[in-house]
């Protein structure tokens, strides 16, 4: 790798340097805080790879292709669909990726309670590596809420469909009084639309199964795979600038912390098993939604919105010492 040296603190982070640049300690020729790791690197090639090999699967499988397809629920027609999973009523749809967000919060949780690097197992304990934990989880749970759920109203989803002139295709019935529809919420979200059967038409609809799959995913893959990779003592390669501005491995840090002693003969515990499985079955959906559900453009919105949430949260606390401070780095 070219050599690299450590920029000016006061470009990077906005702190000042505590000592002029010509006398700093540590002139190092480490990749920038926010080049992803190698385990990175391959997950986040992952999503785009899985976006575009069901969409290329959608184009070419001949029963993908000659089934009916309805641009308006951007999905096929049920009782002709290429496959089980490409009927929305598929068990996994609904018992999974519909709850998905507390499949999510489940396992992280117990995989946080049990893992004996993060505290002691089965403890209700609150460590500080289980509290800054929690804290990540909050970050994105809160990033979830407000792409999927409410965002001082509508969820952001709903609003850019409403700002790409998107509109239920039962506006004119209420107008008219027809239909009974909570004045508040009248038409501002996609869930008040399909209430009372309606379609959702016209505007950009990011995907929230790509954008919840992605985020679940990679936030259970970055908690869990980092944690059980370094209580084995993988070589760490994720860096970080410290406050005066020089780039250090993430180790330096964890070297400081040593609040719970490492076990290492049981990492691979029931809780890391569960979180990657979840993790796994994500992306298998994920590749279902990309064969048979929604627009190219839709897929990468999602993916995009998903990825934005995974970058404040994992990448730039590590250019960011005060962020750093409070919530921490998974395995750190
Ligand atoms: C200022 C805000 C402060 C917030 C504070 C931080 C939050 C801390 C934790 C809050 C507790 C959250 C607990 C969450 C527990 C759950 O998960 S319960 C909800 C379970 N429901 C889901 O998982 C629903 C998942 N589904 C969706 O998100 C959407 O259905 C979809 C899959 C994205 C797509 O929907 P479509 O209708 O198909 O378009
Ligand atoms: N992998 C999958 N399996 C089944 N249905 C899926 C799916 N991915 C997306 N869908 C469905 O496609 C529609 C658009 O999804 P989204 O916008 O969340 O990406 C949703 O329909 P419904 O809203 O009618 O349930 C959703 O249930």
């Amino acid at each position: 790798m070219a050599p690299e040296t450590s920029p000016p603190a006061s470009s990077t982070n906005g702190s000042t340097p505590s000592k002029p640049s010509s006398q700093r300690s540590v002139i190092t020729s480490r990749p920038s805080p926010f080049m992803p790791s190698t385990l990175e690197k391959i997950l986040l090639a992952i999503y785009p790879t899985i976006l575009i090999t069901g969409s290329l699967f959608s184009l070419l499988d001949p029963s993908a292709r000659n089934a009916p397809y309805s641009a308006s629920t951007q999905s096929h027609v049920a009782d002709t669909a290429p496959s089980y999973f490409a009927k929305k009523s598929n068990i996994f749809n609904k018992l999974f990726v519909k709850q998905g967000w507390a499949w999510i919060t489940f396992s992280y949780l117990f995989f946080l309670f049990t893992h004996p690097s993060i505290g002691p197992p089965l403890s209700v304990t609150l460590t500080p590596k289980r509290i800054r934990g929690l804290l990540r989880y909050s970050i994105v749970t809160t990033w979830w809420i407000f792409v999927t759920q409410w965002f001082f109203g509508p969820a952001i989803i709903d609003r850019s469909f409403r700002l790409t002139g998107g509109q239920c295709e039962l506006v004119e019935q209420a107008d008219k009084g027809h239909i009974e529809m909570d004045d508040t919420r009248q038409f501002v979200t996609g869930f008040a639309c399909k209430a009372v059967g309606g379609q959702w038409l016209g505007g950009h609809d990011i995907s929230g199964h790509v954008f919840l799959l992605v985020i679940g995913s990679m936030f259970l893959f970055e908690e869990v795979l980092h944690v059980v990779l370094r209580s084995q003592r993988v070589k760490e390669e994720r860096t970080v600038y410290m406050a005066d501005g020089a780039i250090k491995s993430a180790e330096v840090e964890a070297a400081l912390d040593s609040d719970v002693s490492v076990q290492r003969p049981t990492q691979w515990t029931i809780g890391a098993k569960i979180g990657l499985g979840v993790a796994g079955l994500s992306v298998y959906m994920l590749l279902m939604t990309a064969a048979y559900f929604h627009t190219w453009f839709e897929k990468l919105t999602g993916l995009l919105v998903a990825l934005s949430g995974i970058f404040v949260t994992y990448f730039l606390p590590r250019a960011v010492p005060g962020l750093r401070n409070v919530i921490g780095m998974p395995g750190v």
